[in-house]
């Protein structure tokens, strides 16, 4: 299973709710607002973008977002948008229920592995978020451009909160399935550093997003990761002789090194870059 859909997580559902409401009034803000936090840096704690990368993509895809970096919350919040008044409070209160979720998921994972992850978990609790707040605005041909391309996301896990619109799909036995909205859910995505970590064990999961005749939509991605400098490998316990290691070793500084030269957003170009066979 390479992607799943969590409904009892325990967050509460004005939590939930209110960040898909500031969501959508932060992207209602006249775009001289939102421009402010316009940067070609894709480090920058704060950036708001249209496409995937402006800078590099040849071909635009119909998306605005809002990149907020969630770790270490108290320090990175005041680099936040202002506006709406109440977007640092929802936000971070919303990235914070977040992380607990993700840890959860990660250590019913690892335990599901047999991998003794009790450093890992520290360093994924010390670790990276970053949250990507998307709007796909309505668009009058939708069959003839995407929100998102075909991708995988870097980190261990991402999880999504979609607003009541499909869009989602995910690539299964050569089909994309749309995944349902189920409101108040997170849409659990296995990301590259997982399939690094679990040695191909859990694959990291293609997906792309559609974009919807009649009604924008809109969806949070958060991208749980170790920090920057931290290196990712195949778990000891899951390679032997039978299961030679299949991944180099790798870091965040290197995709993000592949993300500003314009590599990644290209189905799994990353991840194939780190395989030995
Ligand atoms: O909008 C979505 O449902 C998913 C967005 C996504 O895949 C991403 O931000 O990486
Ligand atoms: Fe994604």
């Amino acid at each position: 299973m390479h992607a799943a859909q969590v409904v009892n997580h325990g967050v509460d559902g004005e939590v939930v709710s209110g960040m898909l409401d500031v969501a959508r009034r932060f992207f209602d803000l006249p775009f001289e607002v939102r421009k402010r936090y316009m940067s070609p840096d894709v480090r920058a704690p704060v950036r708001y973008g249209t496409s995937f990368n402006q800078v590099n993509d040849v071909v635009l895809c119909w998306r605005d977002f809002l990149k907020l970096v969630c770790m270490p919350l108290a320090t990175v919040v005041p680099s936040w948008p202002d506006a709406p008044v109440d977007l640092r409070g929802v936000a971070s209160a919303y990235a914070e229920a977040n992380q607990r979720v993700f840890m959860e998921v990660m250590e019913a994972t690892l335990h599901a592995m047999g991998v003794s992850g009790a450093p890992l978990l520290e360093d994924l609790a010390e670790g990276s978020q970053i949250m990507t707040v998307n709007c796909y605005p309505e668009c009058p041909q939708p069959e003839l451009t995407l929100g998102m391309p075909p991708h995988s996301d870097y980190g261990f896990l991402t999880l999504v909160l979609q607003d009541e619109v499909e869009g989602l799909q995910v690539m299964h036995a050569g089909d994309w399935l749309t995944v349902e909205p189920l409101p108040g859910s997170f849409v659990v995505n296995v990301g590259d550093q997982l399939e690094i970590l679990s040695n191909g064990l859990y694959r990291s999961v293609l997906h792309r997003v559609r974009v919807n005749g009649r009604r924008p939509r809109v969806s949070v991605a958060s991208f749980h990761s170790v920090a920057a400098e931290r290196v990712v490998g195949p778990a000891p316990e899951l390679v032997d002789e039978r299961n030679p290691r299949r991944y180099m070793d790798t870091d965040f500084a290197t995709f993000l090194a592949d993300l500003a030269s314009g590599a990644v957003g290209n189905h799994k170009s990353f991840l194939h870059s780190r395989m030995l066979f």
